[in-house]
């Protein structure tokens, strides 16, 4: 079957996982409703295109905290890859080696890091900060010699309650395979994650204040927060519900932007994930006010369905659906993505 859009990557995928494994990957919180409001509040949005600009060919590179991307479309930190396909986290960063962006590791990733970093893709590695502050410090100096930024996720005090995987009994990984970042050296034994509920803002200033590495936090949604990140000295924000896998009835991540946008007011870049399917919604997140977007389930959806192929053809084809709907759009350059654009 010749693949034409995420959709049918994702029709692939879900043929061939493990039905509580394709749940566990495309499921939410609660009823969902975020979740599914992430891609309603994206399909209300329409485009109205400027004509005769001679733009040319389009350019979608964008620079990000000093570094060069072939676009503006990054790759969420998910977990578990290997359930996906066996070469896991390892194949989704060939592809982003060869697509030309950043794969963000997650800490939940099933393959250690240095394997990850051998393939020479630009990554970041995204960090629950751990109770044990000692173990967090040394992780960040492994994410130092790896990775080129820090992805602080703050919108999990806990985890969510997935109904999917509750009614599963989808509780953990299968035999062999385990969060490879979490594994003593010296034991072998690997943690479990904590999710935190103790994290504070004196945790960012304390992880701000031990690393050299740009330090985004993944998960904001309320204006009043990204300017208490801009004004502790954060350097980028990534609005974010989690995809809808935390808090269910969170805003839409389309819908919490503009105000983000407005709190930071160009201090740092303003990045978005939840619900980017289309070349479309790209430009949509681009013309609020976003540098770039992330984009979770069709990169897994990628690798169930081929592995590295799979990844590359999902980041080609959204690098196709962008570059085409910014010719239509008559901008040359991701700085003609501009709020006139979308009607209303
Ligand atoms: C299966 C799965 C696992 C995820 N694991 C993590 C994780 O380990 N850390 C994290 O910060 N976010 C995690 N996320 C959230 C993603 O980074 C991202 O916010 C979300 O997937 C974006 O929405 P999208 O899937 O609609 O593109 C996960 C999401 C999914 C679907
Ligand atoms: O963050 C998530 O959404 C997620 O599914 C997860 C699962 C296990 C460990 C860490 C994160």
């Amino acid at each position: 079957m010749t693949l034409v859009s995420l959709r049918d990557v994702a029709v692939s995928a879900r043929r061939r996982l493990v039905p509580a494994h394709y749940d566990f990957f495309a499921g939410g919180a609660g009823e969902e409703r975020t979740l599914r409001d992430n891609r309603a509040a994206f399909d209300r949005w329409r485009l109205r295109p400027r004509v005769l600009r001679a733009a040319g060919v389009p350019d979608p590179r964008v620079e990000l905290f000093g570094t060069e991307l072939s676009g503006p479309v990054l790759i969420a930190p998910t977990a578990f890859h290997r359930l996906a396909h066996p070469d896991g986290e390892v194949a989704t960063a060939r592809a982003a080696r060869a697509a030309g962006t950043v794969m963000t590791v997650s800490m939940a990733a099933t393959r250690p890091l240095e394997q990850i970093a051998a393939t020479g893709a630009r990554l970041w590695f995204q960090l629950y900060p751990q109770p044990d502050r000692d173990f967090t410090a040394s992780l960040v100096k492994r994410a130092e010699r790896a990775c080129t930024a820090l992805v602080v996720s703050v919108d999990s005090p806990v985890l969510g309650r997935r109904a999917r995987d509750l009614r599963n009994g989808f509780l953990d990984l299968p035999p062999g395979l385990a969060c490879e970042n979490l594994r003593d050296p010296v034991t072998g034994k690997v943690r479990d994650i904590v999710m935190d509920p103790s994290l504070g803002w004196d945790d960012i200033d304390r992880l701000r204040a031990g690393t050299g590495l740009p330090v985004l936090l993944k998960g904001v949604l309320h204006p009043a927060d990204a300017r208490e990140a801009v004004a502790r000295g954060v350097d980028g924000i990534i609005v974010s519900n989690h995809g809808g896998r935390q808090l269910d009835n969170a805003v839409a991540a389309i819908d919490a932007l503009p105000a983000v946008v407005g709190a930071v007011d160009g201090r740092i870049p303003v990045l978005l994930d939840g619900g980017v399917r289309r070349g479309t919604d790209v430009l949509t997140a681009l013309a609020l006010g976003a540098s770039a977007v992330l984009v979770g389930r069709p990169v897994i959806w990628g690798l169930a369905h081929d592995g590295e192929a799979g990844v590359r053809q999902v980041l080609s084809l959204l690098h196709e659906e962008l570059t085409g709907a910014m010719a239509l759009c008559g901008a040359a350059t991701v700085a003609d993505l501009t709020r006139d654009l979308l009607a209303a």
